[in-house]
Protein backbone atom coordinates (compact mmCIF):
# COMPACT_ATOMS: atom_id res chain seq x y z
CA UNK A 1 0.00 0.00 0.00
CA UNK A 2 0.90 3.56 -0.57
CA UNK A 3 1.81 5.22 2.45
CA UNK A 4 0.11 8.20 3.47
CA UNK A 5 2.20 9.50 6.36
CA UNK A 6 5.57 10.17 6.18
CA UNK A 7 8.05 9.88 9.39
CA UNK A 8 11.13 11.87 8.89
CA UNK A 9 13.84 12.24 11.23
CA UNK A 10 16.93 14.28 11.57
CA UNK A 11 19.11 11.42 11.91
CA UNK A 12 19.03 7.46 12.49
CA UNK A 13 20.34 7.81 16.23
CA UNK A 14 16.27 8.90 16.14
CA UNK A 15 15.16 5.61 15.22
CA UNK A 16 14.88 4.88 19.05
CA UNK A 17 12.26 7.41 19.73
CA UNK A 18 10.64 7.33 16.77
CA UNK A 19 9.84 3.42 16.64
CA UNK A 20 6.84 4.13 18.71
CA UNK A 21 5.33 6.17 16.24
CA UNK A 22 6.00 3.57 13.62
CA UNK A 23 4.73 0.90 15.75
CA UNK A 24 1.38 2.64 16.57
CA UNK A 25 0.77 3.57 12.91
CA UNK A 26 1.26 -0.13 12.33
CA UNK A 27 -1.49 -1.11 15.06
CA UNK A 28 -3.71 1.33 12.93
CA UNK A 29 -2.89 -0.89 9.64
CA UNK A 30 -2.09 3.27 8.46
CA UNK A 31 0.67 2.73 5.50
CA UNK A 32 3.66 5.03 6.57
CA UNK A 33 7.51 5.52 5.23
CA UNK A 34 10.34 6.41 7.34
CA UNK A 35 13.22 7.74 6.07
CA UNK A 36 16.33 10.35 7.90
CA UNK A 37 16.93 13.43 6.37
CA UNK A 38 18.63 16.68 7.79
CA UNK A 39 17.74 20.12 7.23
CA UNK A 40 21.13 20.94 8.17
CA UNK A 41 23.24 17.76 6.38
CA UNK A 42 21.12 17.41 3.41
CA UNK A 43 19.24 20.24 2.79
CA UNK A 44 18.39 19.90 -0.94
CA UNK A 45 17.14 16.45 -0.03
CA UNK A 46 14.42 18.05 2.32
CA UNK A 47 13.71 20.70 0.33
CA UNK A 48 12.71 17.95 -2.67
CA UNK A 49 10.76 15.68 -0.31
CA UNK A 50 8.70 18.84 1.67
CA UNK A 51 8.04 20.13 -1.92
CA UNK A 52 7.24 16.28 -3.73
CA UNK A 53 5.04 14.74 -0.44
CA UNK A 54 1.63 15.65 -0.95
CA UNK A 55 1.74 15.01 -4.65
CA UNK A 56 2.78 11.41 -3.78
CA UNK A 57 0.20 10.74 -1.96
CA UNK A 58 1.10 11.48 1.65
CA UNK A 59 -1.58 13.94 3.60
CA UNK A 60 0.64 13.98 7.15
CA UNK A 61 4.50 14.30 8.23
CA UNK A 62 5.83 13.51 11.31
CA UNK A 63 9.16 15.17 11.88
CA UNK A 64 11.52 14.36 14.62
CA UNK A 65 14.39 15.68 15.21
CA UNK A 66 17.14 17.05 18.12
CA UNK A 67 19.00 19.53 19.30
CA UNK A 68 18.97 22.64 16.72
CA UNK A 69 16.25 21.10 15.21
CA UNK A 70 15.18 23.39 12.26
CA UNK A 71 13.96 20.07 10.15
CA UNK A 72 10.42 20.15 11.13
CA UNK A 73 10.12 23.84 10.23
CA UNK A 74 11.87 23.57 6.88
CA UNK A 75 9.69 20.87 5.92
CA UNK A 76 6.38 23.17 7.20
CA UNK A 77 8.30 25.76 4.94
CA UNK A 78 8.05 23.78 1.51
CA UNK A 79 4.87 21.64 1.88
CA UNK A 80 0.74 22.72 2.59
CA UNK A 81 0.29 19.29 4.43
CA UNK A 82 -0.21 19.36 8.39
CA UNK A 83 3.14 18.93 10.02
CA UNK A 84 3.72 17.02 13.23
CA UNK A 85 6.90 17.87 14.95
CA UNK A 86 8.56 15.61 17.74
CA UNK A 87 10.93 17.18 19.62
CA UNK A 88 14.23 14.43 20.35
CA UNK A 89 15.88 13.95 23.55
CA UNK A 90 19.64 13.84 23.31
CA UNK A 91 21.77 16.44 24.22
CA UNK A 92 23.11 18.30 26.98
CA UNK A 93 20.20 20.39 26.63
CA UNK A 94 17.66 17.23 27.22
CA UNK A 95 15.75 18.09 24.47
CA UNK A 96 14.51 21.21 25.28
CA UNK A 97 16.51 23.25 22.39
CA UNK A 98 15.02 21.04 20.37
CA UNK A 99 11.58 21.61 21.70
CA UNK A 100 12.00 25.14 21.81
CA UNK A 101 12.99 25.13 18.32
CA UNK A 102 10.40 23.07 16.54
CA UNK A 103 7.34 25.26 18.70
CA UNK A 104 8.65 28.46 18.14
CA UNK A 105 7.59 29.17 14.28
CA UNK A 106 6.34 32.28 13.46
CA UNK A 107 3.00 32.68 12.19
CA UNK A 108 1.97 30.83 9.06
CA UNK A 109 4.18 28.48 9.50
CA UNK A 110 3.05 26.24 12.18
CA UNK A 111 4.35 22.89 13.35
CA UNK A 112 1.88 20.68 15.64
CA UNK A 113 4.45 20.27 18.24
CA UNK A 114 4.15 17.05 20.73
CA UNK A 115 6.22 16.87 23.92
CA UNK A 116 9.88 15.65 24.34
CA UNK A 117 10.38 12.40 22.69
CA UNK A 118 6.65 12.11 22.45
CA UNK A 119 6.71 9.79 18.94
CA UNK A 120 3.75 7.88 19.99
CA UNK A 121 1.29 11.03 20.47
CA UNK A 122 2.25 12.44 16.98
CA UNK A 123 1.12 9.06 15.46
CA UNK A 124 -1.93 9.24 17.28
CA UNK A 125 -2.52 12.77 16.15
CA UNK A 126 -2.34 11.74 12.29
CA UNK A 127 -4.42 8.78 13.07
CA UNK A 128 -7.03 11.74 14.10
CA UNK A 129 -6.21 13.59 11.33
CA UNK A 130 -6.43 10.57 8.92
CA UNK A 131 -9.72 9.44 10.63
CA UNK A 132 -11.68 12.81 10.09
CA UNK A 133 -12.26 11.64 6.38
CA UNK A 134 -11.62 7.79 6.81
CA UNK A 135 -14.93 5.81 9.05
CA UNK A 136 -12.98 2.71 9.05
CA UNK A 137 -9.84 4.52 10.90
CA UNK A 138 -12.09 6.48 13.24
CA UNK A 139 -13.54 3.61 14.64
CA UNK A 140 -10.68 1.69 15.06
CA UNK A 141 -9.17 4.82 16.92
CA UNK A 142 -12.69 4.90 19.15
CA UNK A 143 -11.54 1.08 19.74
CA UNK A 144 -8.06 1.77 20.63
CA UNK A 145 -9.35 5.25 23.15
CA UNK A 146 -11.88 2.34 24.84
CA UNK A 147 -8.84 -0.34 25.63
CA UNK A 148 -7.02 2.98 27.02
CA UNK A 149 -10.33 3.40 29.19
CA UNK A 150 -10.47 -0.06 30.03
CA UNK A 151 -6.96 -0.46 31.27
CA UNK A 152 -7.10 1.98 33.68
CA UNK A 153 -10.56 0.77 34.83
CA UNK A 154 -8.97 -2.29 35.39
CA UNK A 155 -5.62 -0.78 37.11
CA UNK A 156 -8.55 1.28 39.51
CA UNK A 157 -10.12 -2.71 40.39
CA UNK A 158 -6.44 -3.84 41.22
CA UNK A 159 -5.83 -0.65 43.55
CA UNK A 160 -8.85 -1.16 45.48
CA UNK A 161 -8.17 -4.10 45.96
CA UNK A 162 -4.69 -3.26 47.56
CA UNK A 163 -6.09 -0.91 49.58
CA UNK A 164 -8.91 -3.35 51.53
CA UNK A 165 -5.89 -5.50 51.56
CA UNK A 166 -4.23 -3.31 53.77
CA UNK A 167 -7.13 -2.72 56.06
CA UNK A 168 -7.74 -6.06 56.80
CA UNK A 169 -4.33 -6.99 57.97
N1 LIG B 1 18.16 18.66 14.33
C1 LIG B 1 18.79 17.96 13.40
C2 LIG B 1 18.78 18.19 12.02
C3 LIG B 1 17.97 19.23 11.35
O1 LIG B 1 17.22 19.95 12.03
O2 LIG B 1 18.04 19.31 10.14
N2 LIG B 1 19.56 17.29 11.43
C4 LIG B 1 20.05 16.48 12.39
N3 LIG B 1 19.58 16.88 13.60
C5 LIG B 1 19.72 16.23 14.89
O3 LIG B 1 21.02 16.09 15.34
C6 LIG B 1 21.01 15.10 16.36
C7 LIG B 1 22.31 14.37 16.37
O4 LIG B 1 22.48 13.65 15.16
P1 LIG B 1 23.63 12.55 15.01
O5 LIG B 1 23.34 11.49 16.05
O6 LIG B 1 23.50 12.03 13.59
O7 LIG B 1 24.94 13.25 15.23
C8 LIG B 1 19.80 14.20 16.07
O8 LIG B 1 18.89 14.23 17.16
C9 LIG B 1 19.20 14.82 14.83
O9 LIG B 1 17.80 14.82 14.80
Amino acid sequence: MKPIVSIIMGSTSDLPVMEKAAKLLDEMQVPFEMNALSAHRTPAEVEKFAKEAAGRGIKVIIAAAGMAAALPGVIAANTTLPVIGVPVKGSVLDGVDALYSIIQMPPGIPVATVAINGAMNAAILAVQMLALSDAELAQKFAAYKEGLKNKIVKANEELKEVKYAYKTN
